[in-house]
Order: structure tokens, then C-alpha cells, then sequence
């Protein structure tokens, strides 16, 4: 592969209904949308998951936008890349900014399938012809319109529901979910707004049979994650923390998480999360593939990564009409039962809805490679 133009473009779309978190709340997502085609006129597309505001991690759409123009593009255009791995190495002299990263490294990725005419998930390595989804549920005005929520939810097939949790909407909400729905696979998020001094509250979690509780404590900690989980049955699973391999080895040895949630774009790229997963398996640690709210571009990146062996457990990887009223690949992505059967067509497996991606892109620029 010789990458020799890469167009950044920012989408604007609405969701169907703000998604809110302990952090914020987003309706009208903008994102990024990155094409790169090679010599031969193959192009391979990325997503840019980093939200407008540095609350999930530190970076946002923009300095993702900076990173890729003025740092990453530079290390790439023009270059011959034989195999996507070498993207993360040839980035490594730029410290973080993993979803800027991301951006470019999956398009790699997908063009380098397409090339060889396979699919992505059998680049990566992928086995699974179906992948089992479940569904996050962001926090609702009233616990009503939650069981609505989680009632079209199971309605639709999903195989586990998660919720947001945060200081003051936890154990009344766990409660109301639980009377009403006694057994149905129910985990919840905190998104690191909780503190080892919340520790009683936390123990007392331990009583609606939850599969995991998500990032309980600080986003870059993994030290205490240990020490709570000493003190927890609930199974620990680690978000924001994890992003690296070493990370994941760190969290392994000192035990702060028995699951791992991997989203390619918080770990740099395909690469990174494949090591990461290889690592986990290793350590018999399971594993799901994370959300962020992506369009059809990011999701197909995340559904061909659900296919390696260890993601055993449901991933956040909605269909496309959970989010969406229009999605920009064709066709969209569909549950049935509970999964997202493979796509058997080369790179992520989708066409791109070109009219689509052309209504919502708001800003647009192309980058040539120097000759
Ligand atoms: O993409 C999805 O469907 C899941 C989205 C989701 O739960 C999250 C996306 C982005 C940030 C967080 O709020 C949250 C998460 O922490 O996993
Ligand atoms: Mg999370």
C-alpha cells in the first residue's frame, strides 16, 4: 500500500435521542470521517470517535483533526506500508492521542483488506460468522422512559442491557431496574465517578447480580481498580483505564478487573486491540468490544474486531437504526436475535452511502502525498 490522498471530512448527525452519561450529554454528533486511497485507486475508510468535548478522554474531534494533518499523515503519505501492524509503529514517536491514531490506522486496515480481497474480520484473524450484541442505555429523565428503553431493547434482541450510573442514581436506580426486570443480564457503567471512599455503596451493588460494574474509578487508574476489586464481588471491568497493552498487562498482574472492554480507537488502532485481546486470552481475562457512539464506519471497524476468539461476551455494538435514522454504509447493520451476522464482502464489509456521508459532512479537506 501507498497511500497517496487522504480526505478528513467532519460529519454532522443527529441522533435519534440525546445519550447522556455521568460526563455530558450528546444529540447532534460530529465526527470524522477519514478516506485513504492508494496508488491503484483502492480507498479505505475510518472512523474518528473522539467526541467535541475532552470528556471521555483528553482528546476531542479537533485535536484529533490537528494530530492526523500536521503529525500523522506526514509519517504515512507516500510511504510503502506492507501490513496495516506497521502503522502503530511507525506512530509510535508520537506520544497518545490514540483515536487520531485510530482515524488512519483502521482505514489502513480496511484498504489493506480490501486489497486483498477479504474480509476485515479475516485480516484480523476473525473466526466468528455472528457476533452477540448487547446494548448500553445512557441516563433517562425518569425511570419510566428507562424501562422503555430496555423493554424495545430486549424486544429487538439485544443480550444484555447497560446502564449509566453516577453519585445519587445508582443503588434506588439498580433497584427499580431489578424489581422489574429480576433476571435480565444487566450491567452498569460509572464512567469514573466514583472514589475508593464510595467503597460501602459500591459492596452494596454486589446485591443485584450484575455481570460487571465498568470504570468505577478514576480514568487513568489501575492501582485502586486492585484494591476494590479485592473488596468486590462484582466483576470489575475496565474502560477508560486501558489505553495500551501495557495498561493491560499492568491490570492483569495486580489483578484491578476480571473483564476487559476493548475499543480499538481508545488503544491507538486494530493492532493494539488485537494484542491487547491476544494478552487477555492468554490470562483467561474475557473481553467485549466497546462503543462510542460511532456511525456505520467505526461500528463495522468494531464488528469485524468482535470476531477474534476471546470477545465472548456481548459487545456495545448497536445496529444501525439504535443511534440512526439514516446510517452512512449500505446496507446498515442488523441485529437478529441478538447478533450481527459477518459480512463476507472485502475491507469492513459495507458499501459507503455516498450521499449520506456528502448531506451530513460539514467541513472537508484532501491531503496529496509529496511526489
Ligand atoms: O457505542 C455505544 O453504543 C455505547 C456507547 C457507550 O456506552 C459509551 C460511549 C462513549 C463514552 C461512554 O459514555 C460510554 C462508555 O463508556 O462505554
Ligand atoms: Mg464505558
Amino acid at each position: 500500500m501507498n497511500i497517496e490522498q487522504v480526505k478528513i471530512r467532519q460529519l454532522k448527525m443527529r441522533m435519534k435521542s440525546p445519550f447522556k452519561t455521568s460526563f455530558g450529554s450528546v444529540q447532534d454528533k460530529q465526527f470524522l470521517i477519514l478516506e485513504a486511497r492508494d496508488r491503484d485507486g483502492l480507498t479505505g475508510y475510518g472512523e474518528g470517535v473522539a467526541f467535541e468535548v475532552p470528556w471521555y478522554t483528553e482528546e476531542t474531534m479537533k485535536t484529533s483533526w490537528h494530530v492526523l494533518e500536521d503529525f500523522l499523515l506526514p509519517l504515512i503519505m507516500g510511504k510503502e506500508i506492507h501490513h496495516p501492524d506497521m502503522v502503530s509503529e511507525i506512530f509510535s514517536s508520537i506520544r497518545r492521542n490514540n483515536m487520531a491514531k485510530a482515524t488512519l490506522e483502521t482505514a489502513i486496515w480496511d484498504l489493506y483488506a480490501k486489497k486483498q480481497s477479504i474480509p476485515l474480520a479475516t485480516a484480523l484473524g476473525g473466526q466468528r460468522e455472528k457476533v452477540a450484541v448487547g446494548v448500553s442505555i445512557g441516563i433517562q429523565p425518569t425511570h419510566q422512559q428507562l424501562y422503555q428503553k430496555i423493554e424495545d431493547a430486549l424486544e429487538a434482541g439485544y443480550q444484555r442491557i447497560k446502564v449509566k450510573i453516577k453519585p445519587g442514581e445508582d443503588i434506588a436506580l439498580l433497584n427499580a431496574i431489578r424489581n422489574e426486570y429480576p433476571d435480565v443480564p444487566l450491567m452498569a457503567d460509572a464512567n469514573s465517578c466514583y472514589t475508593l471512599n464510595d467503597l460501602a455503596l459500591l459492596q452494596e451493588l454486589d446485591q443485584y447480580g450484575l455481570l460487571m460494574i465498568e470504570q468505577p474509578l478514576g480514568a487513568n487508574d489501575i492501582v485502586q481498580h486492585a484494591k476494590l476489586q479485592s473488596q468486590l464481588k462484582t466483576p470489575i471491568c475496565l474502560d477508560e483505564s486501558i489505553t495500551s497493552y501495557e495498561d493491560a498487562e499492568a491490570a492483569i498482574d495486580l489483578g484491578s478487573c476480571k473483564v476487559m472492554n476493548i475499543k480499538y480507537a481508545r488503544v491507538g488502532g486494530l493492532t493494539e486491540a488485537k494484542r491487547i485481546h491476544d494478552l487477555c486470552a492468554k490470562h483467561e481475562m474475557e473481553v467485549w468490544c466497546g462503543g462510542m457512539l460511532e456511525a456505520g464506519i467505526g461500528r463495522a471497524h468494531a464488528i469485524a474486531l468482535s470476531t477474534l476468539a476471546n470477545f465472548t461476551l456481548p459487545g456495545d455494538t448497536a445496529g444501525s437504526t439504535h443511534y440512526w435514522k439514516e446510517d452512512i454504509i449500505t446496507p446498515e447493520i442488523t441485529v437478529k436475535n441478538g447478533y450481527i451476522s459477518i459480512s463476507k464482502e472485502p475491507g469492513i464489509g459495507y458499501e459507503i452511502n455516498h450521499s449520506a456521508i456528502e448531506r451530513y459532512t460539514v467541513k472537508e479537506k484532501v491531503y496529496r502525498a509529496n511526489r
